[in-house]
């Protein structure tokens, strides 16, 4: 069986008191990218500064390929713990053109360094630039070299904090396909660390996803998008349409039908869930809506709010006749009904979450 190239066991910290990470654990195989995501504050960063060596853990264990890095008697220095970092304000040497802050991380003799330095650049798509420095360098071509420079030492593990964030949209994802590619080919285990569900969904084979402190779901984007273990969970990815319902003999009655509830004692209050992109519209037949069908439920009546086109899709609230709640829904395309026209939802039922209420 292959060692992950990183593991994280049982990891705890708190600052004053404050627990700040509370018991992360998790493993990164070579080649794999894994992603910390979560909001403003809940612990992914402690949790990649721990790793890199420059956090002491209150508790927990890390080890890299196999070797132990951290525990509570052993704290190995960052520079021996073969990991490369790659952070937003993690600048190139003003004063060193490409080429020598390339050549920063390696050792060796000077001759041999220019051909690994150049093999390097070529890489990242830079060695046209090797002479250049930083400041002649557009923010894109200095996050480049920046990954050449990180890769140098041949890390078996690299740690990344927003490495994107400082760049504008278009270039950012040019440079997170480019780069993902580079440090797929280079074999090392990846840590990622953003706040962003898309760059996560984009970059990561595995989410971690954390909220104060804690992980409270790991999985591939795909399962982490489709199967959240919470509401909570659910919005972190996308807007969120709520429909309350109280459970009655497994099953949920509802405006748009009845929704099981396997499990879930009688009287339990949930909330269900879904997506504004798994929202059906349908016409008005006359203060009729279409037939319900097993796929889709019941339609419920509503009344267009506002309509919005964002490019590639489209926008549109409704104030749902049974209880005057706003439900949103996403169309691809342009579809612009005027405020005010009434329109038919149905809910996609192999879409839905149905979670205890008061999740969120
Ligand atoms: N050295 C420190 N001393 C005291 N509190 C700290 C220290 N470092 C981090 N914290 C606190 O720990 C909590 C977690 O911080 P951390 O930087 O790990 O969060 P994060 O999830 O990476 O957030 P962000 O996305 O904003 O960087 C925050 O409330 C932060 O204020």
């Amino acid at each position: 069986m292959t060692t992950p190239r990183l593991t994280i066991s049982h990891l705890s910290k708190s600052f004053d008191g404050r627990q700040v990470v509370n018991d992360v654990s998790l493993s990164v195989m070579p080649g794999q990218v894994t992603c910390l995501l979560g909001p403003s504050g809940c612990g992914k960063s402690t949790t990649l500064r721990a790793v890199a060596g420059v956090e002491r853990p209150d508790s927990g264990e890390i080890h890299v390929d196999g070797v132990m890095v951290c525990d509570q008697t052993t704290m190995i220095p960052p520079e021996d713990r073969s990991i490369g970092l790659m952070f937003q304000d993690f600048a190139l040497f003003p004063h060193l053109d490409v080429a020598a802050n390339v050549a920063f991380g390696l050792k060796g003799r000077k001759a041999d360094m220019r051909g690994q330095v150049e093999n390097l650049l070529k890489r990242v798509g830079m060695l046209r630039h090797i002479d250049r420095y930083p400041h002649e360098l557009s923010g894109g071509e200095q996050q480049r070299v920046a990954l050449a420079r990180a890769l140098a030492p041949k890390p078996k593990v690299m740690l990344m904090d927003e490495p994107f964030s400082g760049l504008d949209d278009r270039l950012r994802d040019d440079i997170r396909d480019e780069t993902l590619e580079v440090l797929k080919d280079a074999g090392a285990a990846v840590l990622l660390v953003t706040h962003e569900p898309a760059e996560a969904m984009r970059m990561a084979d595995e989410i971690a996803l954390m909220r104060a402190g804690r992980i409270v779901q790991r999985g591939a984007p795909y399962n982490i998008y489709n199967t959240p273990v919470d509401l909570k969970a659910a919005q972190f990815f996308s807007d969120i349409n709520v429909i309350k319902g109280t459970v009655e003999g497994a099953l949920t009655e509802t405006p748009f039908g009845q929704f099981l509830a396997p499990g879930v004692p009688d009287g339990t209050q949930v909330d269900i869930c879904i997506r504004p992109q798994h929202l059906k519209i349908d016409f008005d037949r006359g203060g009729r809506g279409p037939l319900p069908t097993p796929a889709d439920g019941t339609p419920a009546r509503g009344v267009v709010k506002r309509a919005r086109f964002m490019g590639s899709e489209s926008l549109v609230e409704f104030v749902m006749d049974f209880d005057g709640s706003t439900l949103k829904t996403q169309v691809p395309s342009v579809f612009l009904p005027k405020p005010g026209t009434p329109l038919w939802l149905m809910i996609r039922r192999d879409r839905c979450f149905v979670f205890p209420a008061g999740g969120a």
